[in-house]
């Protein structure tokens, strides 16, 4: 099963709750593309020897890895440490979560400044940009062990919101934005449009829009560095 993504309640209640809209408003993986929020689904039974994961760990530059348990008789400061996860915050660098068991919580922004709330569990990786408004929650099961990844040294530090004079939050909304060439892209699957994107957007656009080399299958959420 894929990845379930909906739009969030604005209720006070538990945090751990679900926090749907009635009806539902669910968001999907696309749409989670275009604010740069990667998934892949994985095998976590086999997470140790995984070939999956070595090659997005050699593709993606993942060279740090360490394993963090969030129960409350496995993390040290327990409550504390949630509280400070459930606050929006942003990083400098991408977040990158591989749940190997249990389940979870990342709630991100959209474009509109709207919560979008990402049920994570088992075998579920899924990487946030840096500079995006985020935050984590576990789930009523209180319960989850995930995979941290990291390029390069871990630099873990969260600067919570407003943090909209930091560099990196300014790269990131410039990001947001489609370039002209994806926009022509997807109002047009002609073949000179289509010709033309393959061969302009993909090296000049900056933007989360175009990532993705024609070369990797469509429903792969891999992009280039
Ligand atoms: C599943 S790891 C805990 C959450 C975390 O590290 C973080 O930065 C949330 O935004
Ligand atoms: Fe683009
Ligand atoms: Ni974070």
């Amino acid at each position: 099963m894929s990845l379930e993504a909906w739009y969030m309640d604005s209720s006070d209640e538990d945090q751990r709750k679900p926090h749907k809209l009635n009806p539902n408003q669910p968001v999907t993986l696309d749409e989670l593309k275009t604010l740069g929020v990667y998934y892949w689904k994985l095998n976590a039974d086999i997470y140790e020897t995984d070939p999956d994961l070595e090659q997005i760990r050699k593709e993606q530059g993942y060279s740090y890895m360490d394993i963090i348990t969030i129960h409350k008789d496995k993390l040290p400061n327990y409550e504390e440490k949630l509280k400070m996860f459930f606050e929006e915050h942003l990083h400098l660098d991408d977040e990158i979560r591989y749940i190997l068991d249990g389940r979870a919580y990342f709630d991100v922004r959209d474009k509109e400044d709207r919560w979008i709330r990402i049920s994570m569990s088992k075998g579920d990786l899924i990487t946030l940009p840096a500079g995006i408004y985020h935050r984590f929650t576990l789930d009523e099961t209180n319960y989850t062990k995930a995979m941290r990844l990291f390029v390069g040294e871990p630099v873990w530090k969260a600067y919570n919101r407003p943090a909209d004079d930091f560099d990196i939050r300014q790269k990131y909304l410039v990001s947001l934005s489609a370039c002209f060439f994806c926009v022509l892209r997807d109002d047009s699957s002609s073949y000179i449009v289509v010709r033309l994107k393959r061969t302009l957007s993909w090296r000049y656009c900056v933007g989360s829009c175009c990532t993705r080399p024609s070369s990797w299958p469509r429903d792969s959420f891999s992009r280039p560095r």
